[in-house]
Protein backbone atom coordinates (compact mmCIF):
# COMPACT_ATOMS: atom_id res chain seq x y z
CA UNK A 1 0.00 0.00 0.00
CA UNK A 2 1.64 3.45 -1.07
CA UNK A 3 0.72 5.63 1.95
CA UNK A 4 3.08 8.63 0.57
CA UNK A 5 0.92 11.42 -1.75
CA UNK A 6 2.14 11.77 -5.37
CA UNK A 7 5.10 13.59 -6.15
CA UNK A 8 3.79 17.45 -7.77
CA UNK A 9 4.87 18.21 -11.29
CA UNK A 10 6.33 21.67 -9.81
CA UNK A 11 8.61 19.40 -7.34
CA UNK A 12 10.46 17.49 -9.81
CA UNK A 13 14.15 18.25 -10.02
CA UNK A 14 16.26 17.38 -13.02
CA UNK A 15 19.29 19.84 -12.15
CA UNK A 16 21.23 20.93 -8.88
CA UNK A 17 19.85 24.27 -8.03
CA UNK A 18 22.72 26.40 -6.94
CA UNK A 19 23.81 28.17 -3.73
CA UNK A 20 22.63 31.88 -2.82
CA UNK A 21 26.08 32.95 -2.02
CA UNK A 22 29.37 31.19 -2.73
CA UNK A 23 31.44 32.30 0.07
CA UNK A 24 28.78 30.38 2.26
CA UNK A 25 27.43 27.09 0.48
CA UNK A 26 27.71 23.71 1.77
CA UNK A 27 29.15 23.02 -2.03
CA UNK A 28 29.87 24.77 -5.04
CA UNK A 29 29.76 22.32 -7.62
CA UNK A 30 26.91 23.27 -10.72
CA UNK A 31 26.12 19.49 -11.22
CA UNK A 32 25.00 16.36 -8.59
CA UNK A 33 28.06 14.25 -8.18
CA UNK A 34 28.74 12.33 -10.48
CA UNK A 35 28.04 9.24 -8.31
CA UNK A 36 24.47 9.97 -7.57
CA UNK A 37 23.71 10.93 -10.98
CA UNK A 38 25.36 7.79 -12.26
CA UNK A 39 23.57 5.61 -9.29
CA UNK A 40 20.26 7.40 -10.38
CA UNK A 41 20.77 6.35 -14.48
CA UNK A 42 21.32 2.63 -13.09
CA UNK A 43 18.55 2.40 -10.54
CA UNK A 44 21.07 1.65 -7.72
CA UNK A 45 19.76 4.54 -5.06
CA UNK A 46 18.72 1.82 -3.17
CA UNK A 47 15.72 2.52 -0.07
CA UNK A 48 16.48 6.68 -0.40
CA UNK A 49 13.51 6.17 -2.96
CA UNK A 50 11.38 5.07 0.10
CA UNK A 51 12.82 7.14 2.83
CA UNK A 52 11.63 10.04 4.40
CA UNK A 53 14.42 12.50 5.73
CA UNK A 54 13.73 14.62 8.91
CA UNK A 55 14.01 18.44 8.30
CA UNK A 56 13.73 20.51 11.74
CA UNK A 57 13.76 24.52 11.45
CA UNK A 58 14.79 26.61 15.11
CA UNK A 59 15.30 30.18 15.72
CA UNK A 60 13.97 32.66 17.90
CA UNK A 61 10.28 33.11 18.30
CA UNK A 62 8.30 35.08 15.71
CA UNK A 63 11.58 34.75 12.98
CA UNK A 64 9.79 33.70 10.80
CA UNK A 65 9.52 29.70 11.02
CA UNK A 66 6.05 28.60 10.31
CA UNK A 67 5.82 31.45 7.82
CA UNK A 68 8.49 30.05 5.66
CA UNK A 69 7.12 26.48 5.69
CA UNK A 70 3.62 27.62 4.99
CA UNK A 71 5.20 29.64 1.98
CA UNK A 72 6.55 26.61 0.45
CA UNK A 73 4.40 23.94 1.67
CA UNK A 74 1.09 25.42 1.07
CA UNK A 75 1.52 28.90 -0.97
CA UNK A 76 0.03 30.62 1.61
CA UNK A 77 1.68 33.92 4.15
CA UNK A 78 -0.20 34.99 7.42
CA UNK A 79 0.23 38.26 8.90
CA UNK A 80 -0.68 37.57 11.81
CA UNK A 81 1.35 35.75 14.74
CA UNK A 82 0.40 32.84 16.30
CA UNK A 83 2.98 30.96 18.50
CA UNK A 84 3.98 27.68 17.75
CA UNK A 85 2.70 25.43 20.68
CA UNK A 86 5.71 22.44 20.93
CA UNK A 87 6.06 21.18 16.87
CA UNK A 88 4.20 21.13 14.11
CA UNK A 89 5.24 19.23 10.36
CA UNK A 90 4.63 19.07 6.87
CA UNK A 91 5.70 16.58 4.50
CA UNK A 92 6.72 17.22 0.96
CA UNK A 93 7.36 14.67 -1.58
CA UNK A 94 10.31 15.18 -4.16
CA UNK A 95 11.48 13.48 -7.47
CA UNK A 96 15.14 14.49 -8.04
CA UNK A 97 17.26 13.09 -10.90
CA UNK A 98 14.02 10.56 -11.60
CA UNK A 99 13.57 9.11 -7.60
CA UNK A 100 11.00 10.07 -5.36
CA UNK A 101 12.44 11.59 -2.22
CA UNK A 102 10.55 12.61 1.34
CA UNK A 103 11.04 15.43 3.56
CA UNK A 104 9.34 15.79 6.83
CA UNK A 105 10.02 19.42 7.45
CA UNK A 106 9.61 20.16 11.35
CA UNK A 107 8.64 23.75 12.65
CA UNK A 108 9.08 24.20 15.90
CA UNK A 109 8.23 26.88 18.85
CA UNK A 110 10.80 29.55 19.43
CA UNK A 111 9.02 30.73 22.48
CA UNK A 112 10.80 29.35 25.65
CA UNK A 113 8.08 27.81 27.11
CA UNK A 114 7.75 25.82 24.46
CA UNK A 115 11.30 25.23 23.84
CA UNK A 116 11.48 21.84 26.16
CA UNK A 117 8.81 20.69 23.95
CA UNK A 118 10.16 21.50 20.70
CA UNK A 119 14.12 20.26 21.54
CA UNK A 120 12.45 16.39 21.94
CA UNK A 121 11.78 16.04 18.43
CA UNK A 122 15.57 17.20 17.16
CA UNK A 123 16.57 13.89 17.27
CA UNK A 124 17.53 12.54 13.84
CA UNK A 125 17.31 15.36 11.73
CA UNK A 126 19.65 15.13 8.22
CA UNK A 127 19.10 18.80 7.95
CA UNK A 128 18.67 22.16 10.32
CA UNK A 129 17.63 24.71 9.23
CA UNK A 130 18.52 27.83 11.65
CA UNK A 131 16.11 31.11 10.73
CA UNK A 132 17.18 34.86 12.13
CA UNK A 133 15.17 37.71 11.06
CA UNK A 134 17.19 39.87 8.99
CA UNK A 135 15.96 43.12 10.54
CA UNK A 136 17.11 42.05 14.17
CA UNK A 137 20.54 41.29 14.76
CA UNK A 138 19.63 39.50 18.42
CA UNK A 139 18.03 36.45 16.61
CA UNK A 140 21.03 36.14 14.13
CA UNK A 141 23.51 36.02 17.53
CA UNK A 142 21.41 33.87 19.08
CA UNK A 143 21.68 31.11 16.27
CA UNK A 144 24.86 29.40 17.39
CA UNK A 145 22.89 28.63 20.49
CA UNK A 146 20.03 27.01 18.65
CA UNK A 147 22.52 25.05 16.50
CA UNK A 148 24.37 23.86 20.24
CA UNK A 149 20.88 22.77 21.30
CA UNK A 150 19.81 21.28 18.18
CA UNK A 151 23.17 19.24 17.61
CA UNK A 152 22.72 17.87 21.22
CA UNK A 153 20.37 15.73 19.47
CA UNK A 154 22.18 14.93 16.18
CA UNK A 155 25.09 13.71 14.68
CA UNK A 156 27.25 17.00 14.22
CA UNK A 157 29.16 15.41 11.14
CA UNK A 158 26.70 13.96 9.05
CA UNK A 159 24.02 16.93 9.48
CA UNK A 160 23.52 19.55 6.88
CA UNK A 161 23.36 22.94 7.84
CA UNK A 162 21.49 26.08 6.25
CA UNK A 163 21.21 29.21 7.87
CA UNK A 164 18.30 31.58 6.88
CA UNK A 165 17.88 35.11 6.92
CA UNK A 166 14.46 35.70 6.92
CA UNK A 167 12.14 39.00 6.16
CA UNK A 168 14.07 39.97 3.49
CA UNK A 169 11.09 42.65 2.11
CA UNK A 170 11.14 44.51 5.39
CA UNK A 171 15.15 45.52 4.88
CA UNK A 172 15.97 48.22 2.61
CA UNK A 173 19.13 46.95 0.55
CA UNK A 174 21.94 49.52 2.39
CA UNK A 175 20.55 47.54 5.88
CA UNK A 176 20.47 44.28 4.24
CA UNK A 177 23.86 44.29 3.18
CA UNK A 178 25.27 45.29 6.42
CA UNK A 179 23.52 42.35 7.93
CA UNK A 180 24.39 39.86 5.32
CA UNK A 181 27.91 40.65 6.35
CA UNK A 182 27.50 39.54 9.65
CA UNK A 183 25.54 36.54 8.35
CA UNK A 184 27.88 35.11 6.05
CA UNK A 185 30.38 35.57 9.02
CA UNK A 186 27.89 33.55 11.00
CA UNK A 187 27.51 30.80 8.38
CA UNK A 188 31.15 30.71 7.34
CA UNK A 189 31.72 29.85 11.65
CA UNK A 190 28.97 27.26 11.84
CA UNK A 191 29.62 25.51 8.43
CA UNK A 192 26.38 26.41 7.07
CA UNK A 193 24.79 27.42 3.94
CA UNK A 194 23.51 30.71 4.21
CA UNK A 195 20.21 31.97 2.35
CA UNK A 196 17.85 35.48 2.32
CA UNK A 197 14.05 34.81 1.85
CA UNK A 198 11.01 37.11 2.44
CA UNK A 199 7.73 34.34 3.38
CA UNK A 200 5.68 37.35 2.11
CA UNK A 201 6.99 38.09 -1.45
CA UNK A 202 8.34 33.98 -1.34
CA UNK A 203 11.70 35.62 -2.58
CA UNK A 204 14.06 32.75 -3.04
CA UNK A 205 11.64 30.57 -0.41
CA UNK A 206 11.29 27.62 -3.13
CA UNK A 207 14.92 28.08 -4.59
CA UNK A 208 15.77 27.19 -1.20
CA UNK A 209 13.94 24.16 -0.02
CA UNK A 210 14.77 23.10 -3.53
CA UNK A 211 18.14 22.87 -2.61
CA UNK A 212 17.68 21.56 0.80
CA UNK A 213 15.82 18.83 -1.01
CA UNK A 214 19.15 18.57 -3.21
CA UNK A 215 21.32 18.24 -0.84
CA UNK A 216 20.14 15.85 1.66
CA UNK A 217 19.39 13.41 -1.49
CA UNK A 218 22.98 13.72 -2.59
CA UNK A 219 24.19 12.98 0.94
CA UNK A 220 21.55 10.01 1.39
CA UNK A 221 22.50 8.59 -1.97
CA UNK A 222 25.75 9.03 -1.08
CA UNK A 223 25.53 7.56 2.19
CA UNK A 224 23.68 4.71 0.69
CA UNK A 225 26.52 3.55 -2.05
CA UNK A 226 28.72 3.83 0.73
CA UNK A 227 26.88 1.02 2.70
CA UNK A 228 26.40 -0.80 -0.65
CA UNK A 229 30.46 -0.83 -0.99
CA UNK A 230 30.26 1.23 -4.14
CA UNK A 231 31.53 4.28 -2.75
CA UNK A 232 35.50 4.93 -1.63
CA UNK A 233 35.79 6.42 2.02
CA UNK A 234 36.46 10.07 1.33
CA UNK A 235 33.79 11.14 -1.08
CA UNK A 236 32.11 13.44 1.50
CA UNK A 237 34.65 15.35 3.44
CA UNK A 238 33.74 18.19 6.06
CA UNK A 239 36.90 20.42 5.26
CA UNK A 240 37.75 22.10 8.32
CA UNK A 241 40.81 23.90 7.18
CA UNK A 242 41.08 27.89 7.74
CA UNK A 243 41.35 29.28 4.62
CA UNK A 244 38.34 26.99 2.73
CA UNK A 245 34.70 28.46 3.11
CA UNK A 246 33.39 25.18 1.45
CA UNK A 247 31.86 22.90 3.77
CA UNK A 248 31.32 19.52 1.66
CA UNK A 249 33.77 18.69 -1.30
CA UNK A 250 33.67 15.27 -3.54
CA UNK A 251 36.63 13.14 -3.92
CA UNK A 252 38.62 13.96 -7.09
CA UNK A 253 39.28 10.18 -7.66
CA UNK A 254 37.34 9.07 -10.96
CA UNK A 255 33.64 7.49 -9.73
CA UNK A 256 34.37 3.68 -10.10
CA UNK A 257 30.69 3.76 -11.44
CA UNK A 258 30.77 5.93 -14.23
CA UNK A 259 33.03 5.53 -17.19
N1 LIG B 1 7.04 41.19 6.47
C1 LIG B 1 7.25 39.91 6.74
N2 LIG B 1 6.69 39.37 7.85
C2 LIG B 1 6.90 38.07 8.10
C3 LIG B 1 7.70 37.24 7.24
N3 LIG B 1 7.73 36.03 7.76
C4 LIG B 1 7.00 36.05 8.88
N4 LIG B 1 6.50 37.28 9.10
C5 LIG B 1 5.65 37.70 10.22
O1 LIG B 1 6.35 37.47 11.43
C6 LIG B 1 5.47 36.99 12.43
C7 LIG B 1 5.97 35.69 13.00
O2 LIG B 1 5.96 34.70 12.02
P1 LIG B 1 5.94 33.13 12.37
O3 LIG B 1 6.19 32.38 11.12
O4 LIG B 1 4.72 32.78 13.10
O5 LIG B 1 7.18 33.04 13.37
P2 LIG B 1 7.80 31.73 14.07
O6 LIG B 1 9.26 31.83 13.96
O7 LIG B 1 7.15 30.50 13.54
O8 LIG B 1 7.35 31.98 15.59
P3 LIG B 1 7.25 30.91 16.81
O9 LIG B 1 6.17 29.94 16.44
O10 LIG B 1 6.90 31.70 18.01
O11 LIG B 1 8.57 30.26 16.98
C8 LIG B 1 4.07 36.89 11.79
O12 LIG B 1 3.33 38.05 12.11
C9 LIG B 1 4.38 36.85 10.31
O13 LIG B 1 3.35 37.39 9.51
C10 LIG B 1 8.25 37.85 6.06
O14 LIG B 1 8.95 37.24 5.24
N5 LIG B 1 7.99 39.18 5.88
Amino acid sequence: MNILAPVRRDRVLAELPQCLRKEAALHVRKDFHPRVTCACQEHRTGTVGFKISKVIVVGDLSVGKTCLINRFCKDTFDKNYKATIGVDFEMERFEVLGVPFSLQLWDTAGQERFKCIASTYYRGAQAIIIVFNLNDVASLEHTKQWLADALKENDPSSVLLFLVGSKKDLSTSAQYTLMEKDALKVAQEIKAEYWAVSSLTGENVREFFFRVAALTFEANVLAELEKSGARRIGDIVRINSDDSNLYLTASKKKPTCCP
